[in-house]
């Protein structure tokens, strides 16, 4: 509506201006106008999105209200995670608040699993992702699940559901161990130079570096069957052209932060370093992914011998899988492909690097330990070559405590966004059609209204003991965001949750981490799609005997 009344007086201004120009070439002209509807229209409706409609109009405005701090300066930045948790925390409110973002953007918080469960379970079709935050994913993730909406993503759930499901995902431990098992090996090879003079091996490693290289690893071998040899050979074109498009550094934040306000596919036009390798990452990724898709599917025409597929659990990759079910042309394989390579190994590799920041830090040594001493009771040592399968790993409660509670505490996903496609109610508040409603798994899962007073701390006992212990303590399942949830949540959470305990069991069975110095240890976090390390996670490890 505020467009249609912003365009209207300005194309009635624009024509006034140049009818009565006096300027002697002013004849009437349409492009005149044009040009000058747009200068009149372009501030008109700034100053009504920006000011007016947020301050003075907007249905919402009586809504609770998170403060606006740091002055003028506020209004040109988007508000991060940890500012939306000290609003949980301190902001009186029922179900959610209003919060203005950049440019005053209105931003409803959901904060009570009633408020979620609409927007997110029961009605999450009428609901749409953002356009830019969508355009800023497709770049890396290309058009799959993630960015797929309505028919389209409901078609491509139903036909991706079943290569996910329980049973396969149980099939996939012993390749989880597997490539943690040669993590461990590869971690001691680095590390391994000159064993000091009582004969210990220690060194520092960066663990974000081999996170993001097991990521790879893992999601290669189980989603596509080929392996990408990240662990062993760093210098892999995958390794080095597509993983620096995820390293964070100033320049993705300001490419961030214009793709959010402007329009992503013009931004990454910008000549800029990072967008070049951007560019060249996904380049080679999409020609790696379409021969590899294309040598699939004329095996599969030759009825070649499909072995060749199949892991030793007999579980087919999840791509071919997919191509088996018919439902997909080759370019939506090769979307659906980047998906799970960007989705898959992205967010895993920065759940390993938080928990053994976590781990690592002085204060949570007893927790190392206690996590150590159950792996090394009741699991093989890596070196030993015996396969780990399901069944051991998921009979470990403390592994399966700190696994969870590292994600509680670092929600690898920062923030997720819906729009409503039509005005709607949430616990009976009206909120108007395209609407940023937002559930922040980086704040949910720490803020005090769920978690209590100790919601902050990396306390695993809170998944082991007391009446909700299910829930981490929270009187709600949906308190814990880490995997989003509804018809939209993570495809790939039991995938997730079963890397993430073989890998965790690998090193701290094998390895103790300490942080670099000794000391407590302070980390710069970059908050995109995901929350990133800046600069990588240096910490101390020393190879441990007797396992
Ligand atoms: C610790 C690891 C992971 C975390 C924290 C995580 C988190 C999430 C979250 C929060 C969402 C929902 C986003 C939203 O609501 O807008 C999501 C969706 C998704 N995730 Fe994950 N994820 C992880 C691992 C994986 C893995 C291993 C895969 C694939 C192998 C995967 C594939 C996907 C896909 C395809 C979607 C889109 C689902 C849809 O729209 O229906 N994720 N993930």
């Amino acid at each position: 509506m505020s467009n249609i009344v912003a365009s209207s007086i300005a194309i009635f201004c624009g024509c006034a201006a140049t009818y009565y120009s006096n300027d002697s070439s002013a004849t009437f002209s349409y492009l005149k106008a044009a040009a000058s509807s747009a200068s009149i229209y372009l501030p008109l409706q700034l100053i009504w999105s920006c000011f007016l409609y947020p301050l003075y109009f907007s249905p919402l405005r009586k809504l609770p209200q998170a403060p606006r701090v740091g002055g003028w300066k506020s209004f040109f930045t988007i508000t991060s995670p940890p500012q939306v948790l000290e609003y949980m925390d301190t902001v009186p409110h029922e179900h959610f608040f209003r919060m203005l973002d950049i440019f005053n953007k209105e931003i409803v918080i959901l904060t009570d699993p009633k408020a979620i469960t609409q927007p997110y379970q029961t009605d999450a079709y009428e609901y749409v992702k953002s356009v830019n935050g969508k355009k800023i994913i497709e770049a890396i993730l290309g058009n799959g699940l993630v960015v797929a909406e309505g028919h389209d993503h409901k078609y491509q759930k139903k036909h991706l559901a079943p290569v996910f499901n329980f049973r396969v995902v149980k099939n996939l431990y012993p390749l989880f161990w597997k490539k943690s098992s040669e993590l461990v090996s590869s971690i001691i090879a680095e590390i391994d130079t000159k064993p000091n003079s009582s004969g210990v091996i220690s060194g520092t490693v960066d663990i974000d570096e081999w996170s993001g290289r097991i990521g790879l690893d893992i999601i290669g071998k189980a989603g596509f069957g080929s392996d990408f040899n990240a662990i062993t050979n760093p210098h892999s074109p995958l390794n080095t052209s597509y993983r620096e498009a995820f390293i964070p550094d100033s320049k993705s934040a300001l490419i961030f932060l214009l793709s959010v306000l402007t329009y992503p596919p013009l931004i990454r036009l910008l000549p800029l370093e990072k967008n070049r390798q951007v560019r060249e990452g996904m380049n080679m990724v999409n020609s790696y992914l379409r021969d590899l898709i294309s040598q699939r599917k004329s095996d599969m025409l030759k009825n070649v011998d499909e072995s060749d597929y199949l892991d030793k659990t007999g579980h087919r990759d999840i791509i071919s899988s997919a191509m088996k079910t018919n439902a997909f042309t080759t370019e939506n394989l090769v979307d659906q492909s980047k998906t799970l390579l960007g989705a898959g190994h992205e967010t895993s590799s920065v759940a390993i690097t938080f928990a053994i920041y976590l781990l690592s830090q002085p204060k949570y040594a007893h927790i190392q330990q206690r996590l150590r001493d159950e792996i090394r009771a009741n699991l093989p040592s890596p070196s030993s070559g015996v396969e780990v399968n399901a069944e051991l790993l998921d009979k470990l409660p403390y592994l399966d405590a700190v696994s969870k509670e590292s994600m509680r505490v670092w929600s690898p996903v920062t923030r997720t966004s819906r729009l409503p496609l039509h005005d709607v109610q949430i616990c009976g508040v009206t909120i108007p059609k395209g609407t940023t409603v937002q559930m922040v798994p980086w704040a949910l899962n720490k803020a005090k209204i769920h978690w209590g007073e100790d919601a902050r701390e990396f306390n695993p006992e809170r998944w082991l003991v007391g009446e909700n212990k299910a829930n981490g303590g929270a009187a709600s399942s949906l308190a814990y965001a880490t995997f989003g949830t509804g018809p939209r949540g993570c495809i790939g959470k039991g995938f997730a949750i079963g890397e993430n305990k073989a890998i965790l069991a690998a090193l701290i069975g094998s390895f103790d981490f300490k942080p670099v110095g000794g000391k407590e240890q302070k980390v710069d976090i970059m908050y995109g799609v995901t929350a990133r390390i800046v600069g990588g996670l240096k910490v101390d490890v020393t190879l441990l005997d007797d396992w």
